[in-house]
């Protein structure tokens, strides 16, 4: 049976968070395009495809759309504000943590709550089997902290998820005020998708927690065992499963391993994650601000994702934890300036592995709504299971925004952000993780929607 208690950390540092998004529920039960021209009142939508009829993208003035769990409101007229379409999101940011057996989890997760960043952490911990055992190694009783939520008993990813709803709802509730930040720690079985769309899914969590990010440690030392591990046929390989759905890696124990080890798990793990930033690490050590308050399910901040998406790895000089054996000159994830012009059209398919693994189109011009939508939205019905996470930013014929979305599996979150510049260069990009990745028919396909 779960058992529950909870850990608070420290003091809340205020921070802003961009992305608001309103709890209130409009009903649709005709159309839902991903793309549409903005409207006066409503700058994002999310929904599942899996309810999807017909465009995903729409140029229209209705501005009621919104499916099951998600709409978002713009806080004022919605006009006015030229620089950034995207109205705040004042809710709890909450990370999860997730990483085979032994990677290192709990040890990251003890840096987070020592460390000195001034924020105040929940911490729900999962663990597979009846006896609590992370719950008592993590450092809350040193540091001060007041519970944590120990989630026994089960696998995340699939019997207690509802336990997690209720436990969220129950932190919410009671604790409200008294913490700024939720740290979900999982199984080393745990598959990430299913926690991740608990917080799209279930308007409980919705409306008061936001997810932030999800960090995925990779042991150096036995990764390559596991992700070679072939598993019965329909049967997820969980190592594989846990960096496709990261947006941080630390791969960790780097003490334990050569160089030359390490360097060719970096090149696997980016093969099938190409959006995440990739840090290595020992016992965990990385600047907080790697693992927290990273927005990695931000519309703002798709850009810095899908753009050079060749070189995330992250070997900040000020990363005490850097391995200064070797030295690499490139961390373009954060904060890459608007414009960046590319002249070029192309895919990257960065592995010939049928299994999971990353594409980008990257492509000049502009796209003819309708086709974008029937596009986008018949992959999204038809191959939302083997979709894991999607990224990309739009140029939509008649749209003087550009159009920002981001997906997992079914779930679909769209908006236009800020305006094209009047010489910035008209390119789409979008990556997509998942299984079974056809990169050549999804650059066809995403060509074919060009004017
Ligand atoms: N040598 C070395 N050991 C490490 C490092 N990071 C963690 N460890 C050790 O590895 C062991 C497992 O670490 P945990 O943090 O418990 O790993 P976990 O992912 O939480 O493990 P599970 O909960 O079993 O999935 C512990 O003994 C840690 O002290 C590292 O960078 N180098």
């Amino acid at each position: 049976m779960a058992t529950i208690s909870m850990d608070i950390v420290g003091i809340l540092k205020s921070t802003s968070f961009p992305l608001r998004l309103s709890s209130s529920t409009t009903t649709t039960t005709t159309s839902f395009p991903l793309l549409w021209r903005r409207s006066s009142s409503t700058s994002i939508r999310s929904f599942r495809s899996s309810v999807v009829r017909t465009p995903l993208l729409q140029v229209t003035n209705k501005t009621s759309i919104r499916s099951f769990t998600v709409s978002a409101t713009t806080t004022e007229s919605g006009s006015s504000d030229a620089l950034t379409k995207i109205p705040p999101d004042h809710r709890i940011p909450a990370t999860i943590i997730t990483g085979f057996l032994g990677s290192g989890k709990t040890t990251l997760l003890n840096h987070i709550l020592t460390a000195d960043h001034g924020k105040r952490i929940a911490v729900i911990e999962n663990e597979f089997g009846e006896v609590d055992i992370d719950g008592s190694l993590v450092a809350s009783k040193t540091t001060g902290a007041e519970d944590i939520v120990m989630l026994n008993n089960g696998c995340l990813c699939c019997t207690v998820r509802g336990d997690l709803v209720r436990m969220i709802a129950e932190l919410v509730n009671k604790k409200k005020g008294k913490f700024d930040h939720i740290v979900i720690e999982t199984t080393g079985l745990a598959n990430p998708a299913p926690i991740i769309q608990t917080f799209y899914a279930e308007d409980q969590v919705f409306n008061d927690v936001k997810l932030d990010g999800v960090i995925t440690l990779v042991d150096a030392k036995h990764a390559t065992l596991h992700l070679d591990e072939v598993k019965p046929k329909g049967v997820v390989n969980e190592a594989v499963e846990q960096i496709a759905y990261a947006d941080r890696i630390i791969v960790n124990k780097t003490d334990l391993v050569g160089e030359r080890e390490i360097d060719s798990l970096v090149q696997r793990i980016k093969s099938i994650n190409q959006m995440a930033s990739l840090k290595r690490a020992m016992f965990g050590n990385v600047d907080l601000d790697y693992v927290l308050g990273i927005g990695g399910f931000d519309l703002e901040r798709i850009e810095s994702v899908v753009t050079d998406e060749s070189s995330k790895e992250d070997h900040g000089s000020h990363d005490h934890n850097h391995n200064h054996e070797h030295d690499h000159d490139h961390d373009h994830h954060e904060g890459h300036g608007h414009g960046h012009e590319h002249e070029h059209h192309h895919t990257h398919d960065h592995t010939h592995d049928p299994g999971v693994t990353s594409v980008s189109v990257v492509c000049e011009g502009s796209l003819d709504l309708e086709k974008a939508n029937m596009w986008l939205g018949t992959l999204l019905m038809e191959r939302s299971d083997d979709i894991y996470r999607m990224k990309g930013l739009l140029s939509v014929q008649g749209m003087s925004e550009r159009f920002v979305f981001q997906g997992v599996h079914d779930i679909f979150q769209g908006s236009p952000d800020r305006p094209w510049g009047p010489d910035e260069s008209r390119i789409n990009k979008i990556v997509f993780i998942g299984k079974n990745l056809d990169a050549e028919a999804l650059e066809k396909g995403f060509k074919s929607c060009l004017l």
